[in-house]
């Protein structure tokens, strides 16, 4: 073997065969096996002779690639593709009164956590930014075991009981002869499932309005869907519903630009937690609780264990209970995101389960498909699934067990150990003591026969833009659908949500009669308009946590480059400069500007706002840049403020983009600064064919 004479790593070696050799010394260990047997050549396998076949005796080829072949375990069913992170949660208001959990009682203490967000149909390899529910799913290590809240970012479910639930699965995910599409909820048995299952309406409005297109994970909200009880120390029982406000505010993208950030970074919505997380803007959201009593809950006009209903805010309004802020990235993303599992029956004393169908049939299925998932019962003893809290117990062996109990004794009652687990009968008191009576059999309350009253409410609650979005998510979804059947029956439950909304698809789809409308098992209540549900009502006024992209090449003007970062810095956001050479660009004072990103490679679909700031020649080379042209048209049919000026606006000319109030001076750092915290809503009429 010869020195690597082009590597300054002077444990580098070039062997005969110009394989690349890196050898053990200061502070690189040696390589070894699993069995701890140093590794002399990482670069080649044990042949027979110099060009002969390969040994089998070769352990180290045969542990190398047997521990490959089994590195990916099946992805879970659903939420397969999700990003987790550590953080903590602080309880600022006791809920005393109401339970015994001491993770709900006892201000100021914080409990760690570990929160995974996820996608529900696509595989773990599959894109961050389809129109899909958002997994929020959150394990509490508390003093008295973990408690899981596992969620998602819309408060509803497609179905009331929990049997229907492969059913479901089953026609969303891809279609089982042909292995497409991934992760899409356009196609034929998706929504052929939900047409023949009316119950699924409420939830239809929820994925069709831009709730599932997320700006952010960071700006999402988290809800644990079902009802569940609190149990004080006298045993009294109160229904609570758990939500996640975030700090940021809610914000979502629009369609054509989910599509195009689908393009641009796949990896769109982890690499915004993990650069977040990694810079010290700690993602944060408050815990909020509805608290409500069976007596208030019977004068609700639905049933609040169905969990195709919500409780409107209105009715019941939510009350901050703490904050949960995430602050560190797992050390290893196989070890925690990937092999975390949670659970909904982890619940704490003090914390019950209400008769929810749908929960009920969770509470068995999660445990186990993580059996087979992560491939042995000792799963809990996976760092990122231990309690923090002591635990003991005469479970014992199985698969990959790690710990080493001592002692004759693994049985209770025993007498013949000192120190072995026993019962706490008075933790019983923390659990509800309902009495459940009546016959026993498959049925369903027709208390849970309103299919369309909230579906309706929903619709009527959304400001014009987002019904507009609905309205438009809806034809293109079903103008995918091969199967007219089917586009008319969901058209026919439309008219039961409202009728303008239905004559919107019908027409976006080109029908030429109006469906019937599918006979109702309960009447349709007309109910009060929530504005809670809107997203664009919740937007916050804020670049904390937005981007601004500054478009630049050479001769751009470097002191209004400064300016605008300042401004852009200063009021929150982060600023990258985007440019046609990563290298940078040579400013009209000489000097270089390094670029963060290649201007073919960072659409402006990245950004929340975007400056143009060229010179005249600058803009000129770029009007003959079909990725200039799209960088500027995007941001404009996307919504988004602008600042441009002199040669900035020559390439807005070029790319043939009109001028309105979202565009304004790159001298007008305040004005820009404005804008740019919000969408231009007024744009869209100009921009977009709604249906
Ligand atoms: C309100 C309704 C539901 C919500 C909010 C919900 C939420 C979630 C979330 C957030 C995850 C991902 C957990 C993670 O990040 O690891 C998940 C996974 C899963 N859910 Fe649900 N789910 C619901 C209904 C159901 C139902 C009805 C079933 C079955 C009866 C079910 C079965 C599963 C399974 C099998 C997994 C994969 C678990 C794993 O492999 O670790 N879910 N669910």
């Amino acid at each position: 073997m010869k020195k690597d004479k082009s590597k300054t790593d002077k444990h580098s070696t070039q062997a005969s065969g110009g394989e690349l050799h890196q050898s053990a010394g200061g502070k690189h260990p040696a390589l070894t096996t699993n069995q701890g047997i140093a590794v002399t050549d990482n670069q080649n396998s044990l042949k027979a002779n110099i060009r002969g076949p390969t040994l089998l005796e070769d352990f180290i080829l045969r542990e190398k690639i047997t521990h490959f072949d089994h590195e990916r375990i099946p992805e879970r069913i659903v939420h397969a593709r999700g990003t987790g992170a550590h953080g903590h949660f602080e309880l600022t208001s006791s809920l005393e009164k109401y339970t015994t959990a001491r993770i709900l009682t006892e201000i100021g203490e914080t409990t760690p956590v570990f929160t995974r967000i996820s996608t529900v149909a696509g595989g773990a390899g599959s894109v961050d930014t389809p129109r899909d529910v958002r997994g929020f799913a959150v394990k509490f290590y508390t003093k008295e075991g973990n408690w899981d809240l596992v969620g998602n970012n819309v408060p509803v479910f497609f179905i009331q009981d929990a049997i229907k639930f492969p059913d479901l699965i089953h026609a969303v995910k891809m279609e089982p002869d042909r292995g497409f599409p991934q992760s899409a909820t356009a196609h034929d048995t998706f929504w052929d499932f939900i047409s023949l299952t009316p119950e699924s309406m409420h939830m239809v409005m929820w994925i069709m309005s831009d709730r599932t297109l997320p700006r952010s994970l960071r700006m999402i909200e988290g809800f644990g869907v079902h009802s569940f009880r609190l149990i004080n120390a006298a045993g009294e029982s109160t229904f609570v519903k758990f939500h996640w406000r975030p700090h940021l505010g809610l914000q979502s993208t629009l369609w054509d630009e989910a599509v195009k950030i689908a393009g641009a970074d796949q990896d769109f919505h982890r690499r915004d937690m993990f650069e977040a997380i990694a810079v010290g803007q700690f993602p944060a959201w408050d815990l909020a609780v509805q608290l409500f009593t069976q007596e208030q809950a019977n004068t609700f006009p639905f049933d609040h264990l169905d969990a195709t209903k919500l409780i409107p805010e209105e009715l019941v309004p939510l009350q901050v209970i703490g904050r949960m802020v995430l602050d560190r990235w797992p050390g290893n993303f196989f070890a925690e995101t990937e092999q975390v599992a949670y659970c909904p029956a982890n619940v704490v004393p003090g914390i019950d389960f209400s008769n929810d169908p749908l929960l009920q049939g969770r509470l068995f299925s999660y445990l186990d498909t993580q059996l087979s998932r992560l491939g042995s019962a000792n799963f809990h003893q996976i760092p990122v699934n231990a309690p923090q809290c002591p635990f003991a117990n005469h479970q014992r062996d199985g698969h990959m067990q790690m710990s080493q109990p001592q002692g004759r004794v693994a049985y209770e009652p025993n007498s013949l150990s000192k120190d072995s687990p026993r019962e706490t009968p008075a933790d019983d008191l923390h659990r509800s003591n309902i009495i459940e009576i009546g016959q026993k059999g498959r049925i369903r309350a027709d208390s849970f026969a309103d299919h369309y009253s909230q579906a309706r409410q929903f619709y009527l609650s959304q400001t014009l833009h987002e019904q507009a979005h609905m309205a438009s998510a809806l034809v293109f979804e079903l103008s995918k659908v091969e199967h007219p059947h089917i586009r008319e029956a969901m058209v026919g439950h439309l008219r039961r949500i409202d009728e303008d909304l239905a004559r919107r698809v019908a027409d976006g789809l080109g029908l030429e009669q109006m469906p019937e409308a599918p006979a109702v098992a309960a009447p349709v209540q007309d109910m009060a308009p929530s504005p809670a549900l809107q997203i664009i009502g919740k937007m916050k006024d804020t670049l904390d946590g937005r981007s601004i992209g500054i478009l630049i090449a050479d001769g751009s003007d470097r002191d209004a480059i400064k300016a605008i970062k300042k401004a852009a810095t200063d009021a929150g956001a982060t600023v990258k400069i985007v440019a046609p050479k990563l290298g940078g660009a040579r400013l009209d004072d000489g000097s270089m500007r390094k670029a963060d990103g290649q201007l073919a490679g960072t659409p402006s679909v990245l950004f929340d706002a975007v400056a143009i700031i060229l010179s005249e020649d600058g803009a000129k080379a770029l009007s003959a840049d079909v990725a200039a042209i799209d960088f500027v048209r995007d941001a404009f049919a996307h919504l988004k403020a602008m600042a441009a000026g002199g040669g900035g606006r020559t390439l807005l000319n070029a790319a043939n983009v009109g001028v309105d109030g979202g565009i304004v001076d790159v001298g007008a750092l305040g004005a820009f600064i404005a804008a740019a915290k919000i969408r231009q809503w007024d744009r869209e009429k100009y921009v977009r064919t709604l249906a």
